[in-house]
């Protein structure tokens, strides 16, 4: 798909997310950054979004303008229909960053239950919400261990469940998996799918990785730096149910063909990942 022709897809349905001409510049001490420019993408209810593109083309600063970490300088951004600030109060989504981000001081169980703290559930409301976040994510049993006492990827599902435990049908994921070795890497994606088939969220999911963006994604956007833009969306013909092994498909290495070669088209491809 062309960069024209992306700008117009997918603008029928609720949209959860709705980009248009969007861009954001940092000024800075050494001239302007454009680290987006004229974004234009509709997310609808339920999809799942890779964000692919090498380093630097705006893949954390869309999903941080998404989350109102940061403000756009132009276009038009909307999330549940709504100014990403109005969505930001009304608790529209869950944010999963790279570095899982647990307070080392409270348990597992505490460090879920930190958001509804926060919004002022009950104790009771607290205990029951944990308890399901926990078992979505497959960590009953540890409600009393501390982080450290968890591997990398248990910690990591642990920010998953906090993020979920608020129950926005949002989740905004930065690289979640980025820093894990492939194995687990592999059981937290198909465990991820999982998790997003029960729960019908809707994802937007950041990654370097081809074949992790294929896995997991309804659809992938393909973005390029200098300025960060996206050059391609390509919509996934995969069955939603995915095993592992679908990995080794003729459809699923067409599809990363595509993808390479659409970050091929934006100047930016490096063999194995971007
Ligand atoms: N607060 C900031 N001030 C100035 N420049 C920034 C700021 N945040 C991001 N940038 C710049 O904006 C561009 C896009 O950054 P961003 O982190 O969104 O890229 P990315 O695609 O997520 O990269 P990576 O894959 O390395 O995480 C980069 O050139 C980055 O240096």
């Amino acid at each position: 798909m062309s960069e024209t022709s992306s700008a117009t897809a997918c603008t029928n349905g609720p949209a959860v997310i709705r980009a248009e001409n969007l861009g954001l510049t940092f000024p800075t001490g050494d001239g302007d950054i454009v680290a987006l420019s004229d974004v234009n993408l509709t997310i609808e209810k339920g999809d799942f979004v890779s964000f692919i593109g090498p380093s630097g083309c705006g893949k954390t600063t869309f999903l941080r303008t998404i989350a109102d970490l940061e403000k756009p300088t132009s276009g038009t951004l909307s999330v549940n229909g709504m100014s990403p600030e109005e969505a930001r109060k009304a608790r529209a989504y869950g944010y999963v960053f790279q570095a899982a981000a647990l307070y080392p001081w409270r348990t597992i169980e505490k460090n879920i239950a930190l958001p509804l703290e926060i919004m002022g559930h009950s104790a009771g409301e607290q205990a029951e919400r944990v308890k399901r976040t926990m078992e979505l994510v497959n960590l009953s049993g540890f409600e009393k261990k501390y982080p450290w006492q968890l591997s990398g990827g248990m910690q990591q599902r642990a920010s998953i469940a906090r993020a979920l435990s608020f129950d926005a049908d949002l989740l905004l994921m930065d690289e979640p998996f980025g820093a894990l070795d492939e194995i687990v890497r592999d059981h937290l994606n198909s465990e991820l799918l999982k998790l997003w088939a029960r729960t019908e969220k809707t994802i937007c999911f950041v990654t370097h990785s081809i074949p992790e963006a294929v896995y997991l994604s309804t659809r992938i956007v393909v973005m390029s730096p200098r300025p960060g833009r996206v050059t391609d969306i390509i919509e996934s013909t995969l069955p939603r149910d995915r095993p592992l092994d679908i990995r080794e498909t003729p459809e699923f290495l067409a599809i990363a063909a595509r993808v390479r070669e659409g970050l091929r088209a934006g100047h930016s491809y490096e063999e194995g990942s971007v």
